[in-house]
């Protein structure tokens, strides 16, 4: 019937429900498991888990390099969850915030076999709920018959891979003028993905001709340097040389992308930045916490600017990946246009380790 949720919307309610500490069923051809997000369970739910088995909790390979946990899934680690921890042993192993002062005492048993694919749905589910990507799952007979008597949210882990590495289709809400410093001919658009994730603005100045390559810059939000004009960064020094830009040339489109912290949201940017006070690099920091480097998906970008009928562009951008995954996506790069701005004393290591470690052209 078309009432039932596709797996889309029930991947959606599924990470309202992580976010919320609702843990939630996810199956497959060969088993089922209660999961919760290691982030936002609380005891009472901790202890309906164990009642109905061993628990385990699922880090990346990232986290478990750190907590030399082994990781013999490859991309991620199970851990079994000795009888005698609390919901404090399961957050030090999702969060990385005491690993100095309280370091997390092995040796963490890892599980092996009979596979892991319950548990990197889980690791996904929580990562796309902007959560610590860490869950805790618990097998269970009767995956189904568990979600109905709940009233639990129950995903089809086969189906919610493919789906959740799919680029969503992006609806253009609606637009609006908004006659700005830099250009009065501005306008606002709104982009909403059908999958139920953050919505994505395109700022469009002037009316920039669709049969020639636009000046454009895909700006990746950043609470911090955008809007409170943080020294860490140079966001935004980028963010207004970018429009400024567009606004001397009479035309340009810049996207401001709802990828905070590339991608990883505003809460993990912030632990990341407290591992950064501990002495590790933006890149080292991400890693503790159990994600990659950039966690952001750039077909984002391309798929809103070939909506809005741009197949080329001059993009303002110092990092040559931009360039690759725009080309790579279907939007011509005509010209990589340096974006240098921004240098301050509290940025320059920041930059410097953007250069070195992730390509970015100084
Ligand atoms: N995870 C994490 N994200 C950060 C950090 N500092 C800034 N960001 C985020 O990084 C994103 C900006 O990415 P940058 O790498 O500065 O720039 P870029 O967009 O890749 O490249 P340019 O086009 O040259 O600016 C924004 O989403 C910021 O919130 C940090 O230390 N850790
Ligand atoms: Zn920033």
């Amino acid at each position: 019937m078309a009432l039932d949720p596709t797996i889309a919307e029930q991947l959606s309610r599924a990470r309202a429900d992580l976010r919320m500490g609702l843990p939630v069923v996810i199956h497959d051809c060969c088993g089922a498991a209660l999961a919760g997000a290691a982030e936002t369970l609380d005891a009472t739910r901790l202890a309906d888990l164990r009642a109905l088995g061993s628990p385990h909790v699922a880090i990346t390979a990232r986290r478990a390099e750190t907590l030399k946990a082994r990781a013999y899934d490859g991309d991620l680690a199970r851990v079994a969850v000795p009888d005698a921890v609390d919901m404090g042993w399961i957050r030090g192993m999702a969060d990385p915030a005491n690993d100095l002062a309280m370091p997390m005492k092995g040796p963490h048993v890892s599980l092996r076999g009979g596979g892991a694919d319950l548990s990197r749905a889980a690791i996904a589910l929580a990562k796309s709920a902007r959560l610590l990507p860490a869950a805790v799952l618990v097998p269970v007979p009767d995956g189904p018959a568990l979600a109905a008597a709940h009233g639990l949210t129950m995903i089809d882990a086969t189906a919610a891979g493919p789906e959740m590495e799919a680029a969503s289709p992006m609806r253009d809400v609606i637009s609006g003028r908004v006659p700005m410093a830099v250009s009065e001919a501005g306008r606002v658009h709104v982009f909403r993905p059908d999958n139920g994730a953050e919505e994505h603005y395109a700022v469009e100045i002037g009316r920039p001709p669709r049969d020639r390559p636009v000046l454009a810059r895909l700006h990746s939000a950043c609470f911090t340097g955008d809007v409170l004009g943080s020294l860490k960064c140079d966001c935004g020094p980028q963010l207004r040389a970018a429009l400024a830009r567009m606004g001397e040339d009479g035309a340009g489109v810049l996207l401001y992308l709802n990828q905070e912290g590339r991608g990883i949201g505003l809460a993990n940017k912030m632990r990341a930045y407290s591992l950064q006070d501990q002495g590790f690099d933006t890149v080292e920091a991400n890693h503790r916490l159990g994600f990659e480097d950039d966690e952001r998906d750039f077909r984002i970008g391309a798929d809103i600017l070939k909506r809005m009928g741009f197949g080329s562009v001059r993009l303002l951008t110092n990092n040559p990946r931009k360039v690759t995954m725009m080309q790579g996506h279907g939007v011509e790069v005509t010209e990589r246009v340096p974006l240098q701005v921004g240098l301050n004393p509290l940025n320059a290591k920041y930059l410097d380790t953007k250069a070195k470690k992730s390509g970015h052209i100084l």
